[in-house]
């Protein structure tokens, strides 16, 4: 969810949000053992549901904490809370989650709540709780019913191409074997042959293409099994499954304001994909690129990125190399400007987000037009 769209405050708290706070500040220390306990649970009373997840829950169990912070922490600003459990129901139909199944994780949930923030714990509480689970399941389940009409739960690409362009940088494409409608900007899931059930975040690096076919960049991260396997053990032939686009990172074609886009590493890809977007529209607004590596060797695209600024005179694209420059990405862009006539983009490693959108914030765009992925999402991107 991006940034910009901040939780009601405090006091607009309905007494159920109140609640739930309450519950989730009790539990905040020992998130780790309450996640533990509620898996145990579910496998022990639904053993049915195993199969479903990982043979290895390590960054599973991060993920459902996450995802019930977000809910909880939204659950007064209902459009936004709306728009996320929508994503999240539709992104879990390629598990084969059915919606007897959203039940059984609420009863595990509301045990493991209920035993360790048991200082707080009272029938109140639980009401509070079965209240805000039951909107939160019924949300989730509409949205996959209705994505179940119009799109399958996932997709299943082979393999076309892969070039390893740094010892640990590969570009793939890949065709799907249905079409595949997205939007420039956004980003989906992946899961590889190696790795069953375990699925990672990739960005599309180019805007939607006439033949259909889709690119990652993936750069192999210290114990990322997905980015591993797609790095140095896929090869053409080789099919991977897709989930849904998602992603609001997208080019708003109602505006002519310019683009400001910072790309960090393998961030780059979503950018290019925008760049494409805006070139495909016709409009000549100003896009200023910034490409940002740690040394020259990193920057894996960018003839891709000097090729497109040769043929669009109103893009230009700036490589800030950390090494050279003895600064880093969000630092430069503070040297160029003025950015008020701007949207902002941003996509890279989390701390690049988080010091990007300050320096963007200081240098006069208001929040509403800075646009990244979420920086939650990104911690389980790429690995
Ligand atoms: N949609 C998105 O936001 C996407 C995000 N990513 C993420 O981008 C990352 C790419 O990794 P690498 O290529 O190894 O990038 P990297 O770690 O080499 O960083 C690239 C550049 O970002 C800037 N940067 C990095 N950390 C920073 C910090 N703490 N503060 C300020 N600037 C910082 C620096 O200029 C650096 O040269 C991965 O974490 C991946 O998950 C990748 C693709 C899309």
């Amino acid at each position: 969810m991006p940034a910009q769209r901040s939780a009601a405050p405090v006091e607009e708290a309905s007494p159920d949000a109140l609640v739930i706070r309450r519950t989730m500040a009790e539990i905040a220390p020992i998130a780790d053992k309450v996640t533990s306990y509620f898996y145990a649970l579910l496998f022990v009373r639904h053993p049915e549901v195993r199969p479903m997840f990982p043979a290895a829950m390590d960054t599973q169990r991060d993920r459902l904490l996450k995802a019930l912070l977000t809910a909880a922490e939204h659950i007064d600003n209902t459009p936004v809370l709306v728009d996320y459990l929508q994503n999240l129901g539709r992104g879990h139909r390629k598990y084969g989650t059915r919606p007897e199944h959203y039940p059984a994780v609420g009863e595990c949930l509301i045990g493991a709540l209920s035993k360790y923030a048991a200082t707080v714990w009272t029938p109140e509480t639980e009401a509070a709780w079965v209240r805000a689970y039951t909107t939160i399941s019924q949300v989730m389940i509409d949205a996959a019913a209705v994505d179940e009409l119009r799109a399958p739960a996932w997709w299943q690409a082979e393999v076309v191409t892969h070039d390893l362009r740094t010892s640990d940088v590969a570009v793939l494409t890949v065709r799907p074997d249905q079409p595949y409608p997205f939007l420039a900007g956004q980003y989906t899931s992946v899961e590889t042959p190696w790795w069953p059930r375990v699925w990672r975040h990739y960005s599309f690096a180019s805007a939607p293409r006439s033949d259909g076919l889709l690119t990652f960049h993936v750069k192999a991260v210290p114990a990322g099994w997905v980015s591993n396997a797609l790095v140095h053990r896929a090869r053409p032939g080789d099919v991977i499954r897709l989930g849904p686009p998602t992603g609001s990172m997208t080019v708003d074609h109602t505006t002519a304001s310019g683009l400001l886009c910072l790309g960090g590493g393998t961030g780059i890809a979503p950018i290019k994909a925008l760049v494409e977007d805006v070139a495909e529209h016709g409009d000549r607004r100003p896009v200023e690129v910034f490409y940002g590596a740690r040394t020259d060797h990193d920057l894996y695209d960018i003839d891709t990125m000097l090729r497109l600024q040769q043929s669009h005179p109103w893009l230009s694209v700036r490589a800030i190399i950390d090494q050279q420059a003895h600064l880093q990405l969000p630092d430069a862009i503070r040297e160029y400007g003025p950015w008020n006539e701007y949207d902002a983009y941003l996509s890279g490693p989390p701390g690049m987000i988080r010091r990007g959108v300050d320096a963007l914030r200081n240098s006069g765009i208001p929040s509403d037009r800075i646009r990244h992925d979420s920086v939650e999402e990104l911690v389980v991107v790429g690995h």
